[in-house]
Parts: structure tokens; C-alpha cells; sequence
């Protein structure tokens, strides 16, 4: 069972805040000029919090500790002090004559728990090391590429390694990976790396490390996870762990919503929101489990609505070609799941699981149930993970079609919006207790306890000062779309939604393979691949792409403006060209709405 998190002594023997914090600028750092170029390139203006505090430090030395927010930056708060310290190594050894252990050696490590994670570090390594020439290497080897080229990559002693815990075990285990010159070593995500399974791979990597390696610890959340780490890693560490009002001074806003719905109506309100483009930008709707991602995708090419689906079924270099497109804005809708957060959190929060009185009635077969579907998970990639640490940019909002089980997993979903000081909304169905269950083809069982789980997430968030409002759509409105999603509901059985799945993957197994060909050879090519398209696996009645336009009747409908919690506009608009065209009368020539057909659509309590 699990201490809670505020029982923990976080604070350290050392400073918690520098002088440097105060008045925080990248030249105050002292930053080697290759890098302040780099981030100039990068339009970093200046550190965010957390970088304005571990930064000095950390290019002094010391261990760190940091709690920070999703989105806040904490990967160039690591990245940027080991590439300071790597690089003056490296001058002065070429002033020593090249005579320093530092060349052709790996000092740095950072550990990840999921693929997507390392792919986007090594990422970033590649952009804040730009102008560095070859001056520093890195190479991420939680890829999926051939054991062989890995270990090829790892002897040629690259300054950083990015890897999953288990990755780096097996090539320290075969000897590619020498750890004897290590001296700086990172664990991101710090409170997810143990319930990602990597438990004995830490130990054994901790076992491993030479004495004085200076240890980030970097995490959203401080659990006794980070704690054990802490305790494995770290010699008294300099802990970053910013106060509430703080956190909520970084200009980032996520302005939350929930709307209370029966089970099929959520997949109404989807149809409504998407096709009247009620959201202007990028979202991410994230559900229960994998067929849904399925169900939702060919509900929605019903309409003409274009998505594309994010699980750990797909495999590795889909997803992370999936997320890359996603964020040159080729694709506006990514349908994603979070299997392995949940289990993780099933697995070992006891205090955070939701628990459900007639789950504990029905006794052993729902445990039974549980373990055969974690089972299943388990076959699939168990170091996928994509509502935790992944950057997705500039999304909009995140939708929370089924709501998490936990209120930890709704933090870390909604943090994929809101980042880098951006706002962004959050808006969640939610089916209440006395319609679970009401209609058995759209049913999902996690969301037998939404009610009690919606009042955990209220309160976790009032606890950091945030407030969830009610989102009232005038349903009367919307009761209008409803005969059309039927027909699109019924389009999409069972057997089509199993059909689109295996379809998919096949699809997705041959596009990796070309992708994992590409990926060196011929990156142009990659943007020919598509993850959105059409899957046909259901006839798609073309009447249905169109809006009729005595569905969008005069004085009807939203500007969706809303109050979010502290008075902003929250970017619920109608504002999709498709819809404008619709609307000629109301559309001036400049293509400026001389009045809005939508307008009290839907209206925000306030
Ligand atoms: N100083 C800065 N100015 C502007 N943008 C920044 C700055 N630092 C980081 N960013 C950008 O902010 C985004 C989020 O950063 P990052 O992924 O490091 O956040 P994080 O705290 O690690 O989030 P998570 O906990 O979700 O992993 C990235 O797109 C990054 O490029």
C-alpha cells in the first residue's frame, strides 16, 4: 500500500530554490554558445520554472530531484546542464591533447519508460546539439531496429545513450553498453519507470553505475516510486518541488469541462462536436480500450470525419510516425488509449483505484475477467505509453470520451494539452450511475464507476486549485443530429469494428516495415503514408459526410465561447469552413460570418 504522496519528507538538505530562479534568463546559465544558439533556433524566449531553478544547479553538479508539471520542460532542465558539462569536457580535453577519458566514452544515460518517450529525448538531444557539430553523439536503442545494429551503435561509444530500462539491462548484460564511464544519469518520468515493470532492470543498472554519477530524477508527481528511486540513486539531492500558486503562475491554463451523458449521446455529442468543428484545432480523445479506438474511427468515417488511432497494438514506428505527423499538424484527430497507465495504477495504487461495491460482489470471475484482460495486455507492447511525457504540440483539447479510471491517469491525460505556458481545455463524458449500462452496444465497463471517479478527479483538481465546470450543450439542439448517428451507430458492429482492428494492423505492420526502411534512407517519403485513412471495412453512405442545412437552423446552435475557471475563452468555436460553406447566407463574401447559424448551440453554466 502506498504512503501518501505528503507524507514523504521531500525536502533536502540542499537549497530548494538558487538566487539565479529570481531573475531567470538562458544567459544567466552561462550556456556554451552552441547550445543558447540551439535554443534560439527553438524560440525558447526564456526557462520555464523548473529550468530556472535545476539548471544552476545541475551544471554545478549536483543530484536532482524535481517535481514539475506536464508540459512544464523539464527535458531541457536535464538535457541542457549534461550537454554544458559534456561540452566543457570535451574542450578541455582537446586542450589536454585529447588525452581525456571523456572522448569516445558514454557519460550520459537517460532512461525512459516507453518507447515514445525515447524517441522524442533523442529527439530533442538532436536539436539542442544542432550546432555542436559531431561534438556530441546520441543514439536512442529503445528503437526498433535489429539487436545488431544497436550494439554497433553502442560500441561506438556515443556520448548519450536514450533507452527503456529494460533495453539498457540487456545490452549492459551483453557488455555493449559500459557503463564503467558513466557520469550523469537520468530517469524521466521517475514515478512511472517501476510500474512499467522495470523494477529489476533499475536494480540491476543500479548495481552497475560507477560511484559519483550525478543523478536527475525527473517526475510530475512524487510517489514512494520516486522515493525508492531517490533512495537507489541519489546522494542528497537538490529538490525542486514549486508550491501550488507557483505551478499556477507559469501563463499555462488547461480550462476543464465535464458533461454528464448516457452512453450512446457521448457518441452523439462526438459526432456533433467534430462535424460542426465546434473544437478549432488539434484533439485527443482518449478511450477505454482498443476496439473502441476502432468503434470511434469508423463511427466518424461515417461522416467524413478523419482520425486516426494511437494503442499499444500498433507497432512502434506507427506510433511514433503517427505522433511526429500529428505534431507537423498533418492529422487534427488522434483516438488514443492509455491501457498501460491504468494497469499500472490497478497494479499498485490501491488508494487511487477506483473500487466498485457490485466489482466486489461479483467476486472472483471479476477478478478472473481483470487478470484474463491483463493478460491479453500483456501481449501487446508493454512499453507504450502516450498520456504520459509524449509532446504532443499544440493540441487544443483532450476529450476525454471515456473518462479515466483514476484521477492520476486524468492528470497526466489532460497534461497533453496546455503545454509550454499554452492553454488549452479538457472536456470528459461522463455516464452517471443510473445509465450505466442502458445501452449495451456502446456500453464500457470502466465506465460503471465515472460518477465516483468524476468526484476523485474534482477533488485531486481543487486540491491544485482547479475547478471542473459543468459543459451544458442545449441537447434539444443537439436531439436533432441524433437519427443520423443511429444509422452510423448500427453501420458499426461488432464484426466491422474486429474487421477495422486486424485490417489496420496488417496495414500498419507493412507501413512499419517501409517506415523502419525509410526511416534512414529516405525520410521524404514517409509523408505518402497515411494513418487516416479511410478503412472501409463499413459501406460509408455518402449522404452522411453532409450537414444538412435544416439541421442548422437559423438563430440555432453555439458560438461555444465559453468561461473557462479564470474568465478565458476556451476554444470551443463553430468556425469549420465546411460549415460556413453551408451557411451561404450567413457567410459574407470575405468569408466573414455576418451572423452565426450556430449561435446558442450550447451554453457553459457559468
Ligand atoms: N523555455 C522554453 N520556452 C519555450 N518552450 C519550451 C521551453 N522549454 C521547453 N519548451 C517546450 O515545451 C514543451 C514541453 O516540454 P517537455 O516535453 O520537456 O515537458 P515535460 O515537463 O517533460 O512534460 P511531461 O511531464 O508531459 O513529459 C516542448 O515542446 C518543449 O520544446
Amino acid at each position: 500500500m502506498k504512503r501518501k504522496l505528503d507524507d514523504v519528507d521531500w525536502s533536502s538538505k540542499e537549497a530548494t530554490k538558487s538566487s539565479t530562479a529570481a531573475d531567470p534568463s538562458f544567459d544567466s546559465f552561462a550556456l556554451d554558445p552552441r547550445l543558447t544558439q540551439a535554443i534560439g533556433k527553438l524560440n525558447y524566449v526564456k526557462p520555464t520554472p523548473v529550468q530556472a531553478h535545476i539548471i544552476p544547479p545541475a551544471i554545478e553538479g549536483k543530484d536532482i530531484l524535481a517535481r514539475a508539471k506536464t508540459g512544464s520542460g523539464k527535458t531541457a532542465a536535464y538535457l541542457l546542464p549534461i550537454l554544458q558539462r559534456i561540452l566543457v569536457a570535451k574542450d578541455a580535453a582537446a586542450t589536454d591533447g585529447g588525452s581525456s577519458s571523456s572522448e569516445n566514452a558514454t557519460t550520459g544515460l537517460v532512461l525512459v519508460p516507453t518507447r515514445e518517450l525515447a524517441d522524442q529525448v533523442a529527439k530533442v538531444i538532436e536539436g539542442y546539439t544542432a550546432f555542436c557539430g559531431k561534438q556530441i553523439r546520441a543514439v536512442n536503442i529503445a528503437r526498433n531496429i535489429s539487436d545488431s545494429i544497436q550494439q554497433s551503435l553502442l560500441l561506438d561509444r556515443p556520448d548519450i545513450v536514450v533507452s527503456t530500462p529494460s533495453r539498457a539491462a540487456i545490452h549492459f548484460s551483453t557488455e555493449t553498453l559500459d557503463l564503467a564511464p558513466l557520469k550523469y544519469l537520468v530517469i524521466d518520468e521517475a514515478d512511472l519507470i517501476l510500474s512499467y515493470g522495470h523494477e529489476n532492470d533499475m536494480q540491476v543498472l543500479a548495481a552497475a553505475l560507477p560511484k559519483g554519477v550525478q543523478t536527475f530524477l525527473m517526475s510530475a508527481t512524487l510517489t514512494d516510486d520516486v522515493e525508492a528511486l531517490k533512495e537507489l540513486f541519489c546522494r542528497h539531492p537538490y529538490v525542486y518541488r514549486p508550491d501550488q500558486r507557483e505551478e499556477n503562475e507559469d501563463g499555462s491554463a488547461v480550462s476543464q469541462f465535464y458533461i454528464s451523458t448516457g452512453e450512446d449521446t457521448k457518441f452523439l455529442l462526438l459526432y456533433v462536436i467534430f462535424k460542426l468543428k465546434l473544437i478549432k484545432g488539434k484533439s485527443i480523445v482518449f478511450v477505454a480500450d482498443v476496439d473502441r479506438c476502432y468503434r470511434l474511427r469508423l463511427f466518424l468515417e461515417q461522416f467524413g470525419i478523419r482520425a486516426c488511432v494511437l494503442n499499444s497494438e500498433l507497432p512502434v514506428n506507427s506510433r511514433l510516425h503517427i505522433v511526429e505527423e500529428f505534431n507537423k499538424n498533418v492529422y487534427e484527430i488522434i483516438i488514443a488509449t492509455d491501457e498501460n497507465e491504468i494497469i499500472g495504477e490497478e497494479e499498485d495504487d490501491d488508494n487511487d483505484a477506483v473500487q466498485n461495491g457490485d466489482e466486489a460482489a461479483e467476486g472472483s470471475s471479476a477478478t478472473k475477467k481483470k487478470k484474463r484482460k491483463q493478460k491479453k495486455q500483456r501481449r501487446r507492447d508493454n512499453e507504450y505509453g502516450v498520456s504520459r511525457g509524449v509532446d504532443f504540440q499544440n493540441v487544443t483539447c483532450v476529450l476525454n470520451f471515456d473518462l479515466p479510471l483514476t484521477a492520476k491517469s486524468y492528470m497526466h491525460r489532460i497534461g497533453r494539452t496546455a503545454r509550454a505556458g499554452r492553454s488549452g481545455m479538457a472536456l470528459s463524458f461522463y455516464v452517471p450511475a443510473d445509465q450505466f449500462g442502458k445501452h449495451r452496444p456502446t456500453s464500457v465497463a470502466s465506465a460503471a464507476n465515472d460518477e465516483k471517479t468524476l468526484d476523485k478527479i474534482k477533488r485531486q483538481q481543487a486540491k491544485v486549485g482547479c475547478e471542473l465546470k459543468p459543459y451544458n450543450f442545449d441537447m434539444k439542439q443537439v436531439e436533432a443530429f441524433r437519427y443520423r448517428m443511429d444509422d452510423a451507430l448500427r453501420a458499426v458492429t461488432k464484426v466491422a469494428v474486429q474487421n477495422a482492428r486486424m485490417q489496420e494492423l496488417r496495414q500498419e505492420l507493412l507501413a512499419s516495415d517501409r517506415l523502419k526502411r525509410h526511416f534512414e534512407e529516405n525520410p521524404e517519403d514517409l509523408k505518402h503514408l497515411r494513418h487516416d485513412r479511410e478503412i472501409k471495412v463499413v459501406r460509408v453512405q455518402s449522404h452522411m459526410k453532409r450537414v444538412p442545412e435544416y439541421l442548422l437552423a437559423k438563430g440555432q446552435a453555439a458560438t461555444m465561447v465559453q468561461q473557462g475557471a479564470n474568465g478565458g475563452n476556451v476554444p470551443f468555436k463553430v468556425g469549420g469552413r465546411r460549415v460556413q460553406r453551408k451557411g451561404k447566407k450567413g457567410v459574407k463574401a470575405g468569408g466573414r460570418k455576418k451572423r452565426d447559424p450556430l449561435k446558442s448551440f450550447g451554453k457553459a453554466k457559468k
